[in-house]
C-alpha cells in the first residue's frame, strides 16, 4: 500500500524545497564526546557526560535508558533545538542546523515527548500544516493522510484533534513525524498510551522504513522489550552510553533472555566499576549528574536497587577513543559547517504558513476570540463609567447654633435683603451631592465622623447672621471668627474631601453674589479677586476622564498586545508545538514575524473599537487629528507585543508569563502619568519615567487629544519616536535572548 502511494506520488508531487539528498556518508547520525550542560553555577546539571554514539544510516536504533539520563536533551540536540557545551554532532553527514543538512527542517521527522499538537485543528488541517512549512503538494498530502489513516488506525481525518482520545492523538502526533518521509526520524517515546496490537504496526511500520526506504530511525522507549526490533540499542544512564551494539549480541553476550536483564546487568557493572568487554565498546566517561528518580516501569524498582548498593556511583574513564578518532576523520566532524545567513532569513511560503495558522486558532476558538475584542471594550467602559464621576450622596453633620425655634430663628426661604438666618439662606446653595444631616452640637457629629456616618461637620455659630451684617467694619477677631463657617472633615479619602470642599466654597460664592444682589449691589463686588477666564486648552471643567483617556486607552492596547502574544506562545511552547515547528525548519525569527502579524490584526480591530468607544460613547473630544491619535496608540500596541516576545521568549510557562506582566503593568503605567500627573513625581523620578516604554506616548497622545498638537510639536513626535525606539530596542533584545537561550538552553 504505502509503495502504492509512494510510487504514484512520485516526486513531481512531492516535496518542492527539500534539502538536498546527502550522499557519501554511512552514518545517520555521529556523535562524539558530547556534553550537555543545563543551569550555572551550583545549579549546573551535566545531561550528557562525553556521550559517544553511532547511528548506521537505514537502521533503527532503540535508545533505552532511566527517565532522566539525558535521552530528550540528546534529541533535541539532533534536532538543533540544543546545542552543545562540547563535542560535535553529525546528522546525515551534516552539523544539524547547517546549510545543506535539512536538519532542523524536511529532512527529519521529530516527535517530541508532548503531543506537540494544534487541539483546535481537524487531523488534515494538521497535516496540512505541517506540509506547508516543508512546502509540499497538496495531493501529496492527502494521499499519506488516507495511508497513515490505515496503518495507524486513524479516525477521519476531518475529526478535531481535541475530541481525539490520547491514543488516537499519539498516533496522529506519530504521522506527523513520518508524513513527509524523511530521511531520519527521531521519535520520543512513540508507544506511550499505544496498546500491544497497533504498538506493533508502528513498530513493523519503522522496520519496513528502514530496512525499505533506508531511512534512519532514532527511537526512545520505556517498552525496553519492543526495542528487540532494533537494529541496535544504546543503553543510556547519566548522560553517557554504557553500551551499543545489537539486541542479539547482548543478549547471546550475557546470556540473558530479556533485553530489561541486560540493561540492570550493565547498570550493576557501571555502579561496581568493572571494566567489561562491552564497555569498553564504547567511550565511557566521568561525574554523575543530580539523581535519577525514576526510571521505566519494569526495571524502576531493579534500578533503585542498583543505586541502593553502590557507594559511590560517580562513573568511569573512557576507554575506546582511538577508534573514535578514525570515525570522526572519515565522517568530517572537526570540519565545521558554515550557517547560511540566508537560512534564517524568513521564508516567505513558512511566514504564510504560519499567519494562516494563528488566524484559524483565533477564529476556532471563537470564545477566546470575541473576549479579545470584548475586554479592551468591557475595560475602557469600566474606566469611564467608574472613574471621573462627582461622588454624590454624601452625608455631612450641620450643626447649626443660630437655629433656636423658641425664639423664632427658624429656616426661611427668604431671597430678600434681610439679615436673618443668613446661615440657612447659605445652605441652600450647597450642592445637592451632599446630603445635610442635622446634628445638635459639634461633638455629636465629630462623634458621627468617627462613626463613619457622616463626611464631616458644618458648624454655624449663634450670631453668624449678626456678624455677616457687621462684616464691613468688622476688624475685631470675635467678629471674624463668629462669621466663620467652621468645617471639620473626614479626609481619609482625599478626593471626597476635596469635592465637599470645592462645594462648600462655591455655595460661598454664590450666596454671597445672590445676596449682595438682592440688596442692589454689584454680585461682583463680593467675588473673589481673582478669575479663572476661558482656557487656553481643554475646558473649565475638563472631567478627569478627558485627562484619563488617552493613558487608559494606551494602557488597554498595550497590555492586550502584551498578553495575547505571549500567552499565544508560550503555550505553544509549553504544549511542545513551538519544537516541533522549529524542528520542522521553522525558524524563530518567522514565528515572531507571523505572530506580529496576526496579532497586529487583532489589535487594529481593538483600537478601532475603543476609539469608536470613548469618541462616540464616552464623547471624550479628539480635537487634534485622529489618524495621528491612533498611530500613536498602534505604536503603543507594538510596543506591547514587542514587550510581549521578549517575555515569551524569556518564560517557559504561564506563571512565568503572568508574573512578567503583572511586574511590568503597575510601573509602566502608573508612573507614566496615566491616573496622576507625572508632575507630581519628584525631579530625578520626574526624569526617569520618561524611559518607560509609554510615558511619552501618553503626553503625546493626550496633547493631540486635548490640545490638538499634531507632529510638529516636539512633545508629539518625541512620543513617536519613543516609542518606535522601544519597538527596535525590544526585538533586538529578543534576537540577542533567542541567540543566548538556544547556546546555553
Ligand atoms: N531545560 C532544562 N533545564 C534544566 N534541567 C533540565 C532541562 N531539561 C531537562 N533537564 C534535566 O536534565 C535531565 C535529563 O532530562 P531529559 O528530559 O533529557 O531526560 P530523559 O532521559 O528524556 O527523561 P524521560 O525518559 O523521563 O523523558 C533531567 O535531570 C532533567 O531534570
Amino acid at each position: 500500500m504505502m509503495e502504492e502511494i509512494q510510487t504514484s506520488e512520485s516526486s513531481s508531487d512531492r516535496i518542492n524545497t527539500r534539502a538536498p539528498k546527502i550522499v557519501g556518508n554511512h552514518h545517520g547520525v555521529l556523535i562524539r564526546k558530547a556534553t550537555k550542560t543545563y543551569g550555572t553555577g551550583k545549579k549546573t546539571c551535566d545531561v550528557l557526560q562525553g556521550l559517544d554514539m553511532t547511528v548506521k544510516r537505514g537502521s533503527i536504533y532503540g535508545l533505552l535508558g532511566a527517565s532522566g539520563c539525558g535521552k530528550t536533551t540528546l534529541l533535541s540536540c539532533l534536532v538543533g533545538r540544543r546545542g552543545l557545551n562540547s563535542g560535535e554532532i553529525l546528522v546525515l553527514g551534516h552539523e544539524p542546523g547547517s546549510v545543506h543538512s535539512g536538519v532542523p527542517g524536511p529532512n527529519v521527522g521529530y516527535m517530541p515527548q508532548e503531543l506537540a499538537l494544534f487541539g483546535n485543528f481537524t487531523i488534515k488541517e494538521t497535516l496540512f500544516f505541517f506540509g506547508g512549512i516543508y512546502n509540499l503538494k497538496a495531493t501529496f498530502i492527502n494521499s499519506q493522510c488516507e495511508f497513515l489513516s490505515k496503518l495507524l488506525d486513524l479516525p477521519p481525518c476531518d475529526r478535531y484533534v481535541k475530541t481525539l482520545s490520547g491514543g488516537q492523538q499519539r498516533r496522529v502526533s506519530f504521522a506527523v513525524a513520518l508524513f513527509h518521509e524523511p530521511e531520519l526520524l527521531i521519535l520520543d517515546e512513540p508507544t506511550v498510551g499505544v496498546d500491544p496490537v497497533l504498538r506493533h504496526s508502528i513498530w513493523n511500520h519503522l522496520v519496513q522504513q528502514s530496512v525499505e526506504h533506508g531511512r534512519t530511525v532514532i527511537v526512545t522507549t520505556h517498552y525496553i522489550e519492543e526495542a528487540r526490533q532494533a537494529h541496535t540499542i544504546g543503553m543510556m544512564r547519566s548522560g553517557r552510553l554504557l553500551v551499543e551494539d545489537s539486541p542479539e549480541n547482548l543478549l547471546r553476550k550475557f546470556q540473558l533472555s530479556s533485553l530489561e536483564d541486560v540493561f540492570v546487568q550493565f547498570c550493576l557493572r557501571d555502579d561496581g566499576r568493572h571494566s567489561t568487554e562491552q564497555l569498553s565498546l564504547t567511550g565511557s566517561n566521568t561525574a554523575n549528574c543530580d539523581s535519577i528518580e525514576t526510571v521505566a516501569p519494569g526495571i524502576l524498582s531493579r534500578e533503585r536497587d542498583v543505586n541502593a548498593n553502590s557507594d559511590n556511583p560517580s562513573c568511569h574513564s573512557e576507554t575506546a577513543s582511538s577508534r573514535q578518532s578514525n570515525d570522526i576523520k572519515n565522517d568530517g566532524l572537526n570540519s565545521k559547517e558554515s550557517i547560511n545567513f540566508k537560512s534564517i532569513w524568513p521564508c516567505p511560503h513558512r511566514l504564510a504558513v504560519l499567519i494562516r495558522k494563528n488566524y484559524l486558532m483565533s477564529f476556532r476558538n471563537i470564545g477566546l476570540f470575541l473576549v479579545t475584542f470584548l475586554i479592551p471594550i468591557f475595560q475602557s467602559a469600566v474606566a469611564n463609567i467608574t472613574l471621573g464621576n462627582e461622588p454624590t450622596n454624601l452625608r455631612m453633620a450641620i450643626v447649626n447654633d443660630e437655629i433656636d425655634s423658641g425664639v423664632g430663628r427658624v429656616c426661611t426661604n427668604a431671597t430678600d435683603c434681610e439679615y436673618s438666618m443668613l446661615s440657612c439662606r447659605y445652605l441652600r446653595y450647597v450642592s445637592d451631592n451632599i446630603i445635610q444631616v442635622p446634628y445638635e452640637n459639634v461633638s455629636d457629629g465629630i462623634e458621627a465622623g468617627r462613626r463613619g456616618h457622616v463626611w464631616g461637620v458644618v458648624h454655624f455659630g449663634r450670631n453668624f447672621t449678626e456678624e455677616f451684617e457687621m462684616r464691613e467694619w468688622a476688624v475685631e477677631l470675635e467678629n471674624i471668627i463668629g462669621r466663620r463657617i467652621n468645617v471639620y472633615m473626614d479626609s481619609s479619602n482625599q478626593q471626597v474631601a476635596a469635592f465637599i470642599q470645592k462645594w462648600l466654597v462655591d455655595a460661598y460664592g454664590d450666596f454671597v453674589k445672590d445676596f449682595l444682589r438682592s440688596c442692589g449691589h454689584n454680585p461682583e463686588s463680593g467675588a473673589m479677586p481673582l478669575t479663572f477666564l476661558d482656557p487656553v486648552y481643554g475646558r473649565k471643567d475638563t472631567p478627569f476622564t478627558e485627562f484619563m483617556a488617552p493613558g487608559l486607552m494606551i494602557a488597554i492596547i498595550y497590555s492586550a498586545a502584551l498578553l495575547l502574544i505571549a500567552a499565544t506562545l508560550v503555550v505553544e511552547k509549553e504544549q511542545g508545538l513551538l519544537d516541533r515547528s522549529l524542528a520542522a525548519g521553522v525558524q524563530m525569527s518567522e514565528i515572531l514575524i507571523s505572530n506580529l502579524t496576526s496579532q497586529f490584526t487583532t489589535m487594529v480591530g481593538q483600537t478601532a473599537l475603543i476609539f469608536l468607544g470613548m469618541l462616540l460613547i464616552f464623547k471624550v473630544p479628539c480635537n487634534g487629528n485622529l489618524a495621528l491619535a491612533v498611530l500613536i496608540t498602534l505604536l503603543q500596541g507594538i510596543v506591547g507585543m514587542c514587550f510581549g516576545l521578549l517575555i515569551a521568549v524569556v518564560c517557559d510557562n504561564m506563571n512565568g508569563v503572568i508574573f512578567l506582566t503583572a511586574a511590568n503593568f503597575l510601573p509602566v503605567f502608573i508612573m507614566g502619568g496615566i491616573l496622576w500627573p507625572i508632575e507630581g513625581l519628584s525631579f530625578y523620578l520626574r526624569n526617569a519615567v520618561y524611559c518607560l516604554p509609554s510615558t511619552s506616548a501618553i503626553e503625546a497622545l493626550r496633547s493631540v487629544m486635548t490640545r490638538g498638537w499634531g507632529l510638529e510639536k516636539a512633545v508629539v513626535y518625541g512620543g513617536v519616536l519613543v516609542s518606535l525606539a522601544w519597538i527596535s530596542g525590544l526585538l533586538v533584545l529578543c534576537l540577542i535572548v533567542l541567540r543566548f537561550r538556544k547556546n546555553f538552553s
